[in-house]
């Protein structure tokens, strides 16, 4: 009974003429197909379904509509089961309706008469009209409800159907993925015993080949694995989680489900034997594709060996030995850089053995040995003041020098015209057009040469300020102009000059001044200066001279032209380009601008932003201003320039250098200031120790030292302060500079003052508040002066004040004993004639015998003719006894003086 065609493919029953002769069969519209009935617990069941087509028949259809299946012929027509009978609205059974489920499954009873339906419905009651259009009703909803149904179980079955398919195919795929796996796994292992047994030595030739012989079949085996889980990867619609969760857990899986994996759990892969590390996350994509595993394994094999020589690479690095220069304290990073190590190491090491320490902590040679030895280095320990090494004196290649101005000191007499004849130049230069106009004190300056090229004049005269620079190692002097008064000729200070000129090895250039004066005498001069081996030019020497007045502005252009002359001789050359070098001519502390250095650069330029140190002090330069006040960049050799930026005031004579950066900067001012600090403590020190020491001790034992502070406005003038006290000392007394320096007074000079008992001497300079009151608090002194002389006379007459006062010996007169009296109650008077002076009462007098004192001591009494008398003149008779002395004798001479308690001076 299954018809295959299609439901809406008619066949005509035969008989039929009206239909074109087709065959007329009777056959209902089937519609067949098998259901799958899923029940609970994931059973499910096939069950065959047939659907019978069912004519419709709504209450407004016309009997036409009935035409068609009226057409077939009554007997055709099969037994149509009993009708069940039909319920109307009042729950009554309908007599002749039949059941809708019987239009259903058979087809209603044939009409008798042509129009069998009006025949029936007129029939019908108007009741049971009603009711059979309800039923009808009804039979259609469920009709639809059906065929609903219908199409939604195949819908539901087809998709069942596609998913068992691929469900089925990706198991497929996974299984043979696990194989693949498996076996990549296992190769893995045996490569990784393999590689184990070659690094360890054990026949590493024999592990290679078989290693590589290995991983060639894994390759291939999981190459089709890959091709196959392709496709069902991309169909199927789970989501990579679901894939995850399928991989972690297998077993979950129910019974309906198609089995992808084995009931057994699989294998858990087993770590190789080397220690492998885990090879990265299970992912989807490591789950389905064995051959992205294998390569990623391949590749962290070969990074693991490349980090494993890199290793071998580091560790052959470290053993680099250094020599690591210790000096006698260093800071841990430096210490880490001289060994190319880091910091973080070297902090490791001194945790270890109980130091904590930070990189910037300072250690002790010892300590830094200590750690340089135990990192595998060798160590050079060199003396602090290795730090300067390098700082000055390198030097510098021939090709890069280029031509310098000269750098000339005047020197001379006192009064013979240093200080004019500097001024006349200077003001001379300017008149004479130089641009700029106002030129300022600075400790030195520039003038033009009539023969073009510039010449440096240090502007403080005299030789105890060349002398005192040069004793700092400071040789800043090319020419020295000496300046010899042609009316007062060579005096000491002019040979000093020359001396200190010659120990110099400087040229010497004789300017006699005042030849404006009468009384001038320029040959006395020149011959005088013969004594002292000077021979000048004109004479027939080598030394140029210039007669000059500075007060007439005479010749002054001769002396620069000669200056120049002599700078072309020496053929003065630095080179411009390198740090630069220089010297401080003078320095001071400015209420404005605070510490302020005039420096000459002597190589290299000088640029504002370098760190420089000179003496104890740093700083980065914050401005450069010249000898005409006009802020510069940078300054060439032989430039005088004042530096700001000083932390603190350096002192005249101190050399400068530009340093790279703060930190060599920091380690030689300390290092500076360490020295200075142990020098001063070695000064004010009690000498004590060794036998030699305690001689000297000894025979310094009775010297009196004067302890002074001084201050003043540059370091200059407290420098020729301090040579001027320090003459003034004698074996007895000498004046100990305990502190000095250029600035004011402040509250800490007065509590050294205090502690070594000290006075403070202010030069051009004053005590601030806090230093005043502290002062008077102390009751320590503070002399202010603006005069050298006044200061030092000051200072002599105080130092006077420590000499120890003597006894002068006034002589009164002499007289000769002639005869000797016992005089009862008094003793042995002796009677004597004055022969010459005076003889006084209650002097001092000395017993001579034979032209030696046999006694001293003072007379107790003086009688003339009886009467006590007070004088006795040369010619007359007396009568004398001594205090607790008797032992005259007649030939005796009385010696009568007078001593004086005299309190001495310096
Ligand atoms: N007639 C005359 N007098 C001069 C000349 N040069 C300097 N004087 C005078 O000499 C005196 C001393 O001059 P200074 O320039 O102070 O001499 P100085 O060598 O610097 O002296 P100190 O600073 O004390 O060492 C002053 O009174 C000047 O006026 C000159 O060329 N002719």
């Amino acid at each position: 009974m299954t018809d295959t065609k299609n439901p809406g493919e008619k066949t005509m029953g035969a008989g039929q003429g009206g239909q074109g002769g087709k065959t007329l069969t009777l056959k209902r519209p089937v519609e067949q197909g098998v259901v799958r009935q899923s029940f609970s617990h994931g059973r499910s069941k096939s069950v065959v379904v047939e659907k019978v087509k069912r004519r419709v028949v709504g209450p407004g259809d016309k009997p036409e509509a009935h035409a068609a299946p009226s057409s077939a012929p009554a007997s055709a027509q099969p037994a149509a089961p009993a009708p069940r009978p039909a319920s109307g609205p009042s729950g009554r059974p309908l007599r002749t309706q039949p059941s809708p489920h019987a239009n259903l499954s058979s087809p209603r009873p044939a009409p008798q008469g042509p129009r069998p339906g009006g025949v029936v419905l007129r029939s019908l009651t108007e009741e049971e009209a009603r009711a059979r259009t309800a039923a009808l009703q009804d039979a259609r909803i469920r009709e639809a409800e059906e065929r609903k149904r219908a199409e939604e179980e195949a819908r539901r079955r087809a998709e069942r159907e596609a998913r068992e398919k691929v469900e089925r195919e990706a198991a497929e795929a996974r299984k043979r993925e696990e194989d693949a796996r498996r076996a990549f796994d296992e190769e893995a292992k045996r490569k990784s015993e393999q590689e184990a047994r070659k690094r360890f030595g054990e026949d590493a030739a024999a592990a290679a080949a078989s290693s590589g012989a290995a991983a060639r079949p894994a390759n291939a085996g999981a190459a089709p694995a890959a091709t196959t889980v392709g496709a069902p990867r991309v169909a199927t619609p789970r989501g990579p989680m679901d894939a995850e969760e399928e991989e972690r857990r297998p077993a979950r899986r129910g019974p309906g489900g198609a089995p992808a994996r084995p009931a057994t759990p699989p294998q858990k892969p087993t770590r190789p034997a080397g220690g492998e590390k885990n090879r990265g996350r299970l992912t989807l994509v490591t789950a389905q594709s064995g051959e992205e595993e294998r390569q990623r394994s391949v590749a962290s094999f070969r990074r693991r060996t490349q980090r494993m020589s890199g290793h071998r690479q580091v560790e052959a690095k470290e053993k680099i030995s250094r020599e690591v220069v210790v000096p006698e304290t260093i800071s841990i990073q430096e210490l880490a850089n001289r060994m190319a190590e880091r910091a973080v190491d070297v902090i490791r090491l001194l945790m270890k053995q109980g130091q904590m320490v930070k990189i910037t902590d300072v250690i002790d040679a010892d300590t830094a040995q200590l750690i340089a030895e135990e990192l595998g280095h060798t160590v050079r320990r060199v003396a602090e003041s290795d730090v300067e090494e390098g700082l000055f004196d390198t030097p510098d290649a021939p090709e890069e020098m280029e031509p310098r101005p000269p750098v000339v000191t005047i020197m001379g007499h006192v009064d013979h015209g240093k200080t004019s004849l500097l001024d006349a130049l200077r003001s001379a230069n300017v008149v004479s057009g130089e641009a700029g106009g106002i030129t300022q004190h600075i400790g030195a300056y520039q003038v033009t040469s009539p023969l073009g090229g510039k010449i440096t004049f240090i502007d403080t005269p005299g030789h105890a300020a060349f002398t005192a620079m040069r004793a700092r190692g400071a040789k800043v002097t090319d020419i020295v102009v000496l300046v010899v008064a042609a009316d007062d000729g060579v005096m000491p200070q002019t040979i000093e000059a020359i001396n200190h000129a010659r120990a110099a090895k400087v040229p010497l250039i004789v300017a006699i001044n005042k030849i404006d004066k009468p009384d001038a005498k320029p040959e006395r001069v020149r011959s005088e200066l013969l004594q002292y081996e000077v021979q000048v030019e004109s004479m027939g020497g080598e030394t140029l001279e210039v007669e000059v007045s500075a007060k007439a502005h005479t010749n002054l252009d001769k002396l620069l032209e000669l200056i120049s002359l002599q700078a072309e001789l020496l053929d003065l050359k630095a080179n411009p380009d390198r740090a630069a070098e220089g010297t401080v001519i003078e320095a001071k502390l400015d209420r404005g601008r605070g510490p302020v250095a005039t420096v000459l650069v002597e190589r290299g330029t000088l640029h504002v932003g370098d760190i420089v140190v000179a003496g104890a002090e740093m700083g980065r330069v914050r401005a450069l201003i010249s000898d005409k006040g006009s802020q510069l960049g940078s300054a060439e050799p032989s430039m005088p320039v004042e530096v700001l930026g000083f932390n603190g005031t350096p002192e005249a004579g101190d050399r400068l250098a530009v340093v790279d950066n703060e930190a060599r900067a920091r380690e030689i001012t300390d290092y500076r200031k360490n020295q200075k600090r142990e020098k001063a403590a070695a000064r004010s020190a009690t000498v004590r120790g060794s036998l030699e020491q305690m001689m000297s001790q000894a025979k310094t034992a009775g010297r009196k030292e004067f302890p002074l502070i001084i201050k003043g406005d540059v370091s200059g003038s407290v420098e020729a302060i301090i040579a001027s006290l320090e003459k003034l000392g004698t074996d007895e007394v000498q004046a100990r500079i305990i502190h000095s320096g250029a600035g004011g007074v402040n509250e800490s000079d007065v509590t050294l003052a205090e502690t070594a008992g000290a006075a403070i001497i202010a030069f051009n300079v004053r005590a601030n508040k806090e230093a005043r009151e502290a002062a008077e608090r102390a009751g320590i002194e503070i002399r202010y002066y603006n005069i050298i002389y006044d200061l030092v006379d000051d200072v002599k007459a105080a130092m006077g004040g420590l000499l120890a006062p003597v006894n002068r010996e006034t002589m009164l007169g002499n007289a000769q004993i002639k005869e000797i009296f016992n005089v009862s109650k008094v003793g042995k008077v002796a009677g004597c004639i004055v022969t010459d002076g005076t003889v006084e009462r209650g002097q001092h007098v000395r017993l001579i015998r034979d032209n030696v004192v046999i006694h001293e001591g003072k007379l107790a009494t003086l009688n003339r003719f009886k009467d006590a008398v007070n004088v006795v003149q040369a010619g007359q008779e007396c009568g004398m006894s001594f205090e607790n002395y008797q032992d005259m004798r007649a030939g005796d001479v009385i010696e009568c003086y007078r001593v004086e308690v005299v309190q001495r001076t310096l």
